[in-house]
C-alpha cells in the first residue's frame, strides 16, 4: 500500500547511560511498534509551494527538523517511532497526499499521535485525508486549528500550498460534514479581501496577529478553548509562518508581525493536553533560508512541546 523510507540517522551528544542523560535521539525507534507513543511522519514535498508561487526548498523541511530535534533532552516517558518519509515523485501532488493519507491513517490506526513534518502546507490536506479515514475519527465532527499568517483558503483549479483547506471544505461537505476550520494569527496585508470574503463565507473564526501579542494570552487560550469544545476529534496544523521571522525566516513568506513564540507555544501545550488531540502537522519549513537552524530549532521546540505535554512528563 505505502513505502516510506527511513533515510534519517538521530544521531546527538550521548552523555551516557540512564536517563537523566536521555535525548530524542535516544527515544527513537527503540520501543515495540505498536507501544503507541509519537508517530513522526516526513512529507517531503516541494510542490505545493511551486504551483503557489513561492520559493521552494520544504521538501527538505523533515531531514532539518528531525536533525534540530535528535539532541534535545527527552523525558523518560517519551516513546518516538520515526515511520519515515512519503516523497512527491515527479511533481505528482496528489498521489503524494494520498500515500501519506494512507501512512497518517496506519498511525492512527495504531493509536499513536501522528507529527507530520511538511513540506508546504500542502501537507495539510493527506494529513487531513489520513485523520478522516481513520477509526479515531470515524464519522466524528473534526476541528482544524491553524496557526497560521495565511487562509490558505485559495479557489484554484490545482491544488497546491495556498488551497488545502479549501480542499477540505469541500471534501466536508461533499461527505455531508460541517467544516470546522480557524485560523490564529492571520495577517491583515498577508491576505487579500477576497481571502476574507471567503473565510467569512465559511463560517471560520480567526484571530489576527495583533490580537495574539503576549498581554492577550488568555483570550488566545479562551478562543482555542470555545473550539476544543466545539468539535470532537481536533487537528492542529502549525505554519512556521506565524511565527516572526527573526524566530522563523526559513520559510516561502516571513512574517512581518508574528505571533510570539511564548504565545505559539502556550497555544500548542494546551492542545497537547486536550484528548481530543489527534493528530499534528508542521510546515513549511525551508533550511535554504534558514539561519543557523533557527526555524529548525522553533519547529523542533513546539514539536518537543506538544510530545513533551502528550506524554504526561512534569518536571519537579
Ligand atoms: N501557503 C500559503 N501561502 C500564502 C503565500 C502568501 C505570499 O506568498 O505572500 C498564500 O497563498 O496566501
Ligand atoms: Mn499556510
Ligand atoms: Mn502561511
Amino acid at each position: 500500500m505505502t513505502n516510506p523510507t527511513i533515510q534519517h540517522t538521530w544521531t546527538g551528544r550521548d552523555d551516557g547511560p540512564g536517563h537523566e542523560h536521555r535525548r530524542w535521539h535516544h527515544a527513537v525507534n527503540t520501543a515495540q511498534a505498536g507501544t503507541p507513543g509519537i508517530a513522526i511522519l516526513g512529507f517531503r514535498s516541494d510542490e505545493g509551494v511551486r504551483r503557489n508561487k513561492g520559493r521552494v526548498g520544504a521538501v527538505d523541511g523533515p531531514a532539518s527538523i528531525r536533525s534540530a530535534l535528535a539532541p534535545m533532552a527527552a523525558p523518560a516517558e517519551l516513546l518516538v517511532h520515526d515511520l519515515g518519509d512519503t516523497t512527491v515523485v515527479d511533481g505528482n501532488l496528489e498521489d503524494g497526499q494520498e500515500r501519506l493519507g494512507a501512512v497518517v491513517r496506519q498511525a492512527l490506526d495504531a493509536g499513536h499521535l501522528p507529527v507530520i513534518l511538511g513540506g508546504g502546507h500542502e501537507t495539510a490536506f493527506g494529513t487531513y485525508t489520513g485523520l478522516r479515514a481513520s477509526q479515531v475519527t470515524d464519522e466524528r465532527r473534526i476541528g482544524i486549528i491553524n496557526l497560521d499568517a495565511h487562509f490558505d483558503l485559495r479557489a484554484e483549479e490545482i491544488p497546491s500550498s495556498g488551497t488545502p483547506f479549501r480542499q477540505v471544505a469541500e471534501t466536508e461537505r461533499a461527505l455531508g460534514h460541517g467544516f470546522n476550520y480557524t485560523v490564529v494569527g492571520i495577517s491583515q496585508p498577508g491576505n487579500t479581501e477576497a481571502l476574507f470574503q471567503t473565510a467569512r463565507d465559511l463560517g471560520v473564526k480567526y484571530l489576527l496577529d495583533e490580537e495574539c501579542t503576549e498581554s492577550k494570552t488568555e483570550q488566545v487560550r479562551q478562543f482555542t478553548q470555545d473550539f476544543i469544545d466545539s468539535v470532537d476529534v481536533v487537528y492542529l496544523t502549525i505554519d512556521l509562518d506565524v511565527l516572526p521571522a527573526y524566530v522563523a525566516p526559513g520559510v516561502s513568506a516571513p512574517a512581518s508581525y508574528g505571533v510570539p513564540l511564548s504565545v505559539v507555544l502556550e497555544v500548542c501545550r494546551q492542545l497537547a493536553r486536550s484528548p481530543k488531540l489527534a493528530v499534528v502537522d508542521v510546515v513549511e519549513l525551508n533550511p535554504r533560508f534558514d539561519v543557523d537552524s533557527r526555524t529548525a530549532r522553533t519547529a523542533s521546540r513546539l514539536i518537543h512541546t506538544i510530545a513533551t505535554e502528550r506524554s504526561g512528563h512534569r518536571h519537579a
